[in-house]
């Protein structure tokens, strides 16, 4: 499929800031995927890191492939996070957790000396809102977090705002992220102020974490059929 191959490329590219003794963090997706399987053959060839992941699934797919993890609380500094996004502007701001996995990633990322964003050109927009906004909530009191969190939307100037509660694939069951909470994904159709919406969602008690990341990518690497285009920030 063209766009794996436009993944795959943009992974490519992200090796590039790889260097030997370094502690890298590891995204979560199918792009950041096959940054997980390149850095794992260079693993293979003598290549020494140590990695920390930012989900179950990429920890299994680490482990599976022979790349050294370790636990988070002995990390003293990442020099390098690797991962994909669901959408990127022009300005490097991104929406992530369409796989759930947004409040590990941002922690890692936010610790990382350099956040390289790796995707294939469908995540480009102009403006960010199309993909429905991850919000991660707690359990206890949901509902009323879900309320509050739509009241914000509003109040940020989203037209119209759907939240729906995410549903464990296949299944009416409500999903449970690896930190315990659920995930509300918020349909804005488009967000006149993301940096503003990201301040609001943060003040809303009983949000954990939200899928606006603004200002923490410092390159953005889009790949394409022949190689890729990075931007720096
Ligand atoms: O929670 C998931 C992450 O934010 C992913 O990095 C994001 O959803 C992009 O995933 P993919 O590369 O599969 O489109």
């Amino acid at each position: 499929m063209a766009n794996e191959h436009e993944k795959e490329n943009a992974a490519l590219a992200a090796m590039e800031y790889v260097e030997d003794g370094m502690t890298i963090g590891l995204g979560t997706g199918s792009t950041a995927k096959y940054f997980v399987e390149m850095l794992a053959d260079e693993v293979a060839d003598g290549l020494l890191v140590k990695c920390i992941e930012t989900s179950e699934q990429t920890r299994a797919l680490a482990s599976s492939l022979g790349v050294p993890l370790i636990p988070f609380e002995q990390v003293e500094r990442i020099h390098l996070t690797v991962d994909g996004a669901d959408e990127v502007d022009a300005q490097g701001n991104m929406i992530k957790g369409g796989g759930a996995a947004l409040l590990r990633e941002k922690i890692i990322a936010n610790a990382s000396d350099h956040m390289v964003v790796i995707a294939d050109p469908s995540k480009q927009v102009e403006r960010l809102g199309s993909f429905p906004l991850p919000v991660e909530v707690t359990p206890f009191g949901y509902t009323i977090t879900a309320k509050k969190v739509f009241d914000v939307l509003c109040a940020a100037g989203v037209d119209r705002p759907r939240v729906e509660l995410r549903k464990k694939p296949g299944s009416m069951e409500m999903l449970v992220t690896d930190g315990g909470n659920h995930i509300l994904d918020c349909h804005c159709g488009r967000i006149p102020d993301a940096e503003a919406l990201a301040a609001r969602l943060s003040n809303v008690p009983g949000v954990v974490e939200h899928g606006l990341f603004i200002g923490i990518a410092r390159t953005v690497i889009i790949g394409n059929e022949n190689g890729a285009t990075v931007f720096e920030f």
